[in-house]
């Protein structure tokens, strides 16, 4: 496997709308994306667009959302995961694995509509990273 684009920030918010705030009002982000509800993954996401990647905002969806101890921890919010592309997701699970690192559950549809997976932060420095699947029209 080698490692891809930079794809999104991963920030984990108890508000989504007073991140859209701050990203907009503080930052200057001009290109920020209607909020959707991704019920499989327990989170509501909403993209923040900067010149050479995203900010996805995730707030907790329901009571078993996996952010949720994260936030408990963190009730400000904070960065929670990087994600990077791969070409072809099983490949990069079983090279994960195979390399003795622990691969959180099977590749799922994520936000962008491509496979993703989750790395477990222990065996990555502690920094929880998301691989996902270039989209097929290349992405943002
Ligand atoms: C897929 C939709 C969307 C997309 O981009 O397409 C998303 O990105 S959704 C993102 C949210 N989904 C996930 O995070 C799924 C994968 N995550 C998990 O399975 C859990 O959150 C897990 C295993 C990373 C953490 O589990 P839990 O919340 O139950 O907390 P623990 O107390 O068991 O944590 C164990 C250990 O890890 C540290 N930790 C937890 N979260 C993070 C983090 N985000 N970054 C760095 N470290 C993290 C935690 O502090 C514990 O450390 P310890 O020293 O043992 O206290
Ligand atoms: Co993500």
């Amino acid at each position: 496997m080698t490692i891809g684009r930079l794809n999104h920030v991963g920030v984990a918010t108890p508000s989504i709308e007073k991140s859209i705030a701050l990203y907009r009002d503080l930052m200057g982000a001009t290109k920020i994306h209607e909020p959707f509800d991704l019920p499989p993954q327990g989170v509501r996401v909403c993209f923040v667009d900067t010149p050479n990647s995203q900010i996805e905002l995730i707030e907790p969806l329901g009571e078993n959302s996996p952010i949720l101890k994260f936030l408990e921890k963190n009730p400000l919010g904070g960065q929670h995961h990087v994600c990077f592309e791969v070409h072809d997701i099983h490949a990069a699970k079983a090279e994960m694995e195979a390399k003795g690192a622990k691969v959180l559950g099977e590749p799922r549809i994520g936000a962008h509509g491509t496979p993703v997976i989750f790395v477990h932060p222990k065996d990555m420095g502690g920094v929880l990273v998301e691989l996902m699947e270039t989209p097929k029209d290349g992405g943002h």
